[in-house]
């Protein structure tokens, strides 16, 4: 079927001052009635696995629109390639198409970018997709130490963003195998002699709090050219700052339970705390470093990207935007 064969109207709100579409979930959810539901059991398992707090429902009426949108433009991208091609009259190396998440800190991104790579996975045409999180390009606690920045974690100045830069544009020159440094949230440092190896993915899909940053947003850089140069199609995902918080100190409350009680955990110290205690610190790290990044560094870059998924009380996705 065609993507035009629509047997249902879909009436977006278009409101014509507005550079986007705007989808309720009902109207958003109509829009996977076109394409075939090729989720298994097995996958629905799967995508239950990466979060179990993740309804089902919420899959079938937000994701799979999502993916069925991405996977159009992919497709159209492969056509694009398929020209070039036909021009010079040479096969080309393949090019990974690069989708990025943008957003805050706790927002959802990482289970985002997890789903949508089992998602994206089921299409015989691009089958390899892989995860890069810019989180690897932080620069380690000792050089954020250095530089008296440790408190500004997740700011543009504590990034490589030469690094980064180097990869995503390695990606896109077709390089078959690049690697990337790794960050552990439990370690709360980057890895020290570990690299992630990503080996000449069809889909790539780059999540970060920097994903849509750019010169304006790196005046101490010197070069010019940024990871939204190189993103195909960019996500934001978007939250009230209450609900935010909310997540922020429920995701520490969960890492205090499970991973701060190993005792390589920089948080270690942390699993011993009454639970009031933990939430009060919680609380203040998020107000004197999350929040203040959010609100200076990240929330500038929603207008930038291409769809915004707009998330209410528990996680839930209340509206969706398309840039028209
Ligand atoms: N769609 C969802 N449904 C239910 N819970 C979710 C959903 N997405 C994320 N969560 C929960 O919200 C919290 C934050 O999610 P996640 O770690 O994916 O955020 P993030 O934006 O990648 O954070 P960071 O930038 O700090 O790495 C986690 O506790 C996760 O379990
Ligand atoms: C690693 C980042 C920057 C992004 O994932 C974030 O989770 C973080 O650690 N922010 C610094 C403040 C804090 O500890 O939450």
């Amino acid at each position: 079927m065609t993507p035009f064969q629509n047997n249902k109207t879909i009436s977006p709100n278009s409101i014509p001052s507005s550079p986007y579409l705007h989808f309720n979930k009902n109207t958003w959810a109509d829009l996977r009635a076109n394409v075939p539901m090729t989720l298994q059991e097995s996958d629905l398992l799967a995508v239950k696995g990466i979060n179990d707090n993740l309804s089902l429902d919420e899959v079938a009426k937000i994701y799979l629109p999502l993916a069925r949108l991405l996977n159009l433009y992919i497709s159209s991208n492969i056509r694009r390639q398929t020209i070039i091609e036909e021009f010079i009259g040479k096969q080309t190396h393949k090019i990974p198409y690069i989708i990025g998440i943008a957003g805050s800190v706790a927002v959802g991104k990482s289970t985002t970018a997890r789903l949508l790579q089992t998602l994206l996975s089921e299409w015989p045409e691009h089958r390899h997709v892989e995860l890069l999180t810019t989180d690897g390009f932080l620069h380690p606690n000792k050089v954020l130490k250095q530089r008296n920045i440790m408190h500004k974690k997740g700011f543009p100045e504590s990034y490589d963003m030469k690094g980064l830069v180097q990869f995503v544009s390695d990606i896109k020159s077709g390089k078959t195998e690049v690697s990337a440094p790794l960050y552990s949230h439990l370690i709360y440092d980057i890895v020290p002699n570990q690299r992630k190896i990503i080996k000449c993915p069809d889909i790539l899909i780059i999540e970060g709090l920097n994903v849509l940053q750019s010169g304006m947003d790196y005046p101490h850089e010197l070069h010019r050219v940024f990871v939204s140069d190189f993103v195909d199609f960019s996500i934001y995902v978007d939250a009230e700052e209450e609900f935010l918080k909310q997540w922020y100190i429920e995701r520490f409350l969960k890492f205090r339970m499970g991973a701060f009680s190993d005792p390589n955990s920089y948080f270690h110290d942390y699993a011993k705390l009454p639970e009031a205690e933990a939430i009060t610190i919680a609380s203040s790290v998020w107000d004197n470093v999350n929040a203040i990044n959010l609100n200076n560094n990240i929330l500038p870059t929603k207008e930038r990207a291409n769809l915004i998924l707009k998330k209410g009380n528990n996680h839930e996705i209340e509206q969706v935007k398309i840039r028209k």
